[in-house]
């Protein structure tokens, strides 16, 4: 990998509240729109996420065909959405919405159509709003799948905002935003 990515020393890793699943127990889509996760969204990824220990969560992706970037592997947006929205969920752990400021990826090896992801990520800490993410993604389950070499991997900046943040786009929106875990103001 070639990342230059590196972590601050004054990063503060939060305490995990108690409103936050147990690690193996499943977390909730952010919103039910969402391309990454949202159940209400046919065109999107449909990814779904458990908790892990120590501000960790572990995310799935299947990789459907019209998911195809090269001839019979994944488009690397997508794969980039897919990291996104992991690190995002990651950022859960605060229960203050987060948006993403800076998103880095490492495409390690081809994905083929049909392989089942798992994204291994977590939040690393905080430094007042900027809150610092990473992940590796394997292939689990399909074609291609060995659970202990990372096929890509990723680290993501994110920022903590206030729901007055998407008070400009609020014409725009698509359905009626849920909070997950009733702790976020979208
Ligand atoms: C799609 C929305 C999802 C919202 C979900 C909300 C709640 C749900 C709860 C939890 C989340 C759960 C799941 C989420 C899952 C997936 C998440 C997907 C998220 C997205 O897909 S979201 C779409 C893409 N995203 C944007 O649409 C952002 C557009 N953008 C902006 O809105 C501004 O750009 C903003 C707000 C980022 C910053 O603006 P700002 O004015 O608030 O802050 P400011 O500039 O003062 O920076 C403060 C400190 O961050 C440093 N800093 C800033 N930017 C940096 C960069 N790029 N690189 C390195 N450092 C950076 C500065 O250097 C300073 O650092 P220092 O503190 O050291 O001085």
């Amino acid at each position: 990998m070639s990342s230059t990515w590196t972590l601050p020393d004054d990063l503060v890793k939060p305490e995990v509240p108690d409103f936050f699943p147990a690690p193996g127990d499943p977390l909730p889509q952010h919103w039910s729109k969402c391309f990454g996760c949202g159940d209400d969204q046919p065109a999107g990824m449909a990814m779904s996420f458990t908790a892990g220990e120590n501000c960790s969560v572990t995310g799935r992706l299947e990789v459907a065909k019209r998911y195809q970037g090269g001839p019979g592997v994944i488009h690397g947006g997508i794969l980039s959405s897919a990291f996104d929205e992991v690190q995002g969920t990651a950022c859960m752990i605060l229960a203050v919405p987060v948006v993403t400021a800076h998103l880095e990826v490492d495409f390690a090896r081809p994905i083929p159509l049909g392989a089942v992801l798992e994204f291994r990520a977590r939040l690393e800490g905080t430094v007042r709003r900027k809150v610092y993410t990473s992940s590796e993604a394997y292939i689990v389950e399909g074609p291609g799948a060995d659970p202990n070499t990372p096929v890509a991997t990723s680290r993501g900046l994110f920022l903590t905002v206030s729901s007055e943040h998407f008070a400009p786009t609020a014409a725009f929106v698509d359905g009626v935003p849920t909070s997950p875990f009733e702790t976020s103001a979208v």
